[in-house]
């Protein structure tokens, strides 16, 4: 069978959406088979991606329409990756799309398979009803169908946020990721003038000062990327690391450290010190060594495979003077780029979460040396996962307390939230904490 963009498209939503596969990992194995032009690579992506994304919106707009049983397991898959073209990709018209699904449904139909007729009836009848929504008096059911959360999600935006910063991030979380990069702290003018020279267009950050936001993806392909120049790292991730003051000499531990991208950025700002990075997973440390080397501070890194709930069995107390738990967490501030998190993450998990979190904090902390700095972070907006593990924290350690910062163009007492339709970037939390004096 010839791969196309469609095809390869196809058969990715058929691994993830019924054998529950990783998007990213099955996307690039199907890619990576195919060898397509980057146009198609692009359009396969945003296919996978935009009907995720909008798997509930999309599967609402089915009701009413199918009158069998979608027997043969490509049936659905196309219908959804069909309607998603037809209401979100206003390049692509109609008529192509309908052609195009035609065409899938007679090479992925079994022999003398009815489907694509089924698939021709049902496309069509869609485009004379057009589009349809729940009735907007049941709030929950309205955001939850138009902008594709579930419903449980929705309720915890409003009932955290109200109504109508919740539609607000409902809609930006489902508008594309910036493209943003941090660049290393040698030679940043001279990196910002390759950018603008390589045509990315680079614009600094509103949010923390050493990222900028390009124009377009494919900066990894670049010799600035591969020379370590600069790193692929979202513009409130990179606050984090600003929350330290940094003297340059210190012992630090950072307590979560795979894939590395806080790791280098603490490394960096240590011409004398030192970064200890743990991680759970072993396998995961290559990525930390990997990102060191790239970015020329593999000297100033040292890894070491542990549960961090077991840090205070490997090493003294008040060995460290900055000590970073950017803890495992639900990722609710990335459902802009990770659109499958909004549908596999529970409330449940929100909870389970919390105890590793404060578990780790309880064995992490008795780490750090008098005037030290320890700072907490997620990439998550939940309560339970950041301002409850503070409180937690604080009430059964009453030797720390929170302390100031400032971070990039921020500045905090103590506690920072950063929301994702603020500045456009992902979801934050930064809290930093000092012994009390
Ligand atoms: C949010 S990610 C860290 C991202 C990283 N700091 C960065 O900037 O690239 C959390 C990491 O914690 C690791 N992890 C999960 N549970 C852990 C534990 N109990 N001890 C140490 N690491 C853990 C995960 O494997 C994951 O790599």
């Amino acid at each position: 069978m010839t791969k196309t963009a469609r095809s390869i498209a196809l058969e990715t939503l058929m691994s993830v959406l019924q054998n529950k596969s990783y998007s990213n990992l099955s996307l690039n194995n199907n890619l990576r088979q195919a060898k397509l032009s980057v146009a198609d690579q692009n359009l396969a992506t945003n296919l996978v991606y935009g009907t995720i994304q909008y798997k509930i919106y999309l599967k609402y707009q089915l009701k009413g329409l199918v009158k069998t049983k979608l027997t043969e397991n490509y049936l659905e898959p196309l219908l959804l990756m069909s309607i998603y073209q037809i209401q979100f990709l206003d390049k692509i018209p109609t008529r192509a799309v309908l052609d195009e699904a035609n065409k899938l449904a007679k090479k992925f139909g079994k022999h003398h398979s009815a489907g694509y007729r089924i698939v021709n009836g049902i496309l069509r009848a869609f485009v004379r009803r057009g589009e349809v929504l729940p009735n907007k008096k049941d709030e929950v059911e309205y955001l939850s169908v138009k902008e594709s959360f579930p419903k449980w999600l929705v309720e915890y935006f409003i009932k955290n946020w109200g109504l109508k910063k919740t539609e607000k991030m409902l809609i930006s979380l489902n508008q594309p990721a910036k493209n943003s990069v941090r660049l290393a702290l040698k030679d940043q003018k001279q990196t910002f003038f390759q950018l603008k020279k390589l045509g990315f267009n680079p614009e600094p950050s509103a949010l923390a000062s050493d990222s900028v936001i390009l124009s377009h993806g494919g900066i990894v392909d670049t010799s600035l990327f591969k020379e370590g120049k600069l790193t692929v790292q979202d513009e409130a991730a990179s606050l984090v690391v600003e929350a330290f003051d940094f003297k340059g000499d210190e012992e630090v531990l950072d307590a979560c450290s795979a894939p590395g991208g806080k790791t280098v950025q603490i490394a960096e700002h240590l011409p004398t010190g030192h970064v200890t990075a743990l991680d759970i997973h072993k396998k995961k440390l290559n990525l930390v060594h990997q990102n060191a080397e790239r970015m020329d501070v593999a000297d100033k890194v040292s890894t070491k495979a542990i549960d961090a709930r077991k840090a205070d069995e490997c090493f003294s107390k008040g060995e460290f003077a900055k000590i970073l738990v950017d803890a495992p967490c639900s990722g609710l501030g990335l459902l802009r780029r990770k659109p499958e998190i909004r549908y596999s993450k529970t409330k449940q998990d929100l909870v389970n979460l919390q105890k590793i979190q404060l578990d780790i904090l309880e064995h992490v902390s008795g780490l750090l040396a008098q005037n030290g700095e320890l700072v907490y972070s997620t990439c998550s907006i939940s309560i339970q996962e950041n301002e409850e593990v503070v409180e937690k924290f604080l009430k059964s350690h009453p030797n720390f307390e929170l302390s100031k910062f400032k971070a990039g163009n921020l500045t905090s007492n103590g506690m920072l939230k950063i929301l994702p339709d603020s500045y456009g970037s992902d979801g934050f939390f930064i809290a930093k904490f000092k012994l009390r004096g």
